[in-house]
């Protein structure tokens, strides 16, 4: 398994975010879905190593992360596309990819290969000397992508990926999803059902904190047979999954 997540708990103040979550990943694509506020980006928070939980074991590409020589070295193979993400905006495309590059411990001679391909993956590699203060928003989504998958890590978290990028440009990146998953564990967190329905494996459902479903898409889609809570069969399982965990957790 590449994550291994057992009876995470975190909170802010006195709010419980993550409530003793489990959550098993090997190779492949699977999404992450849930209502806002469901804990997504605590958890891919907690995955990408920057928060902490108060509780529970994480295991991530087989090894524990407690341990502070271990997680340097994971670090190194984990590629994290924050929710929002910050930059130098005088910054070329390039530079600002580089600099992940940099921060992931890469060994400098293949850092501008792997820039370049970094770059050429998203569709961004013509704009690679644009400032990134000049970018539309799509393309920063699509930089943050590139910076994730920069050091062709064994684990890519991408929070929201998708948000701000054109129809076309969503077709592409599930492609590409698709391509990085066949060996790495790639987690998506995305409101699109869509996205999940075409580039996942399988697919996690949180709410409150806690995992809910878990299955492949068409095990959530079967889950639908309100023909009133959802435009597409994902949709009606989407909503018959939250509905079922609410309803035993009453
Ligand atoms: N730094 C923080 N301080 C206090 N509360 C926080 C903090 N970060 C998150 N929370 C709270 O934790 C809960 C889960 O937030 P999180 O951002 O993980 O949800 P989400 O599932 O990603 O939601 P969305 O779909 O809206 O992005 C929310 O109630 C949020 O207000």
């Amino acid at each position: 398994m590449t994550v291994t997540v057992e009876g995470v708990r975190i909170g802010y103040r006195n709010r419980v975010v993550l409530d003793g979550l489990d959550l098993h990943l090997g190779t492949g694509v699977h999404g992450l879905l849930g209502p806002n506020g469901a804990g997504k980006t605590t958890l891919m928070r907690v995955l990408a190593t920057v928060d902490r939980p108060e509780a529970g074991r994480i295991r991530l590409l087989g090894r524990d992360v407690a341990d502070p020589a271990v997680l340097r070295q994971v670090r190194r193979r984990i590629g994290y596309l924050p929710q929002t993400f910050g930059y130098y905006p005088r910054f070329t495309v390039r530079e600002f990819v580089e600099y992940f590059a940099w921060l992931k411990e890469m060994p400098p001679a293949g850092v501008p290969l792997a820039v370049d391909r970094a770059l050429e993956r998203v569709g961004l590699l013509d704009r690679a000397d644009d400032r990134m203060k000049h970018l539309s928003g799509g393309m920063l989504r699509r930089a943050g992508i590139a910076q994730g998958i920069v050091n062709d890590p064994r684990l890519l978290l991408l929070d929201e990926p998708t948000a701000g990028l054109d129809p076309e440009q969503r077709v592409d990146f599930r492609a590409l999803l698709r391509e990085i998953g066949v060996d790495a564990c790639v987690l998506v967190s995305t409101h699109l059902v869509e996205d999940v329905a075409s580039a996942c494996a399988t697919v996690s459902l949180v709410d409150g904190g806690r995992l809910v479903f878990t299955g492949t898409p068409d095990e959530l889609a079967a889950l639908g047979t309100d023909p009133g809570s959802g435009d597409s069969p994902i949709e009606r399982g989407y909503s018959a999954a939250l509905r079922d965990a609410r309803g035993v957790r009453r």
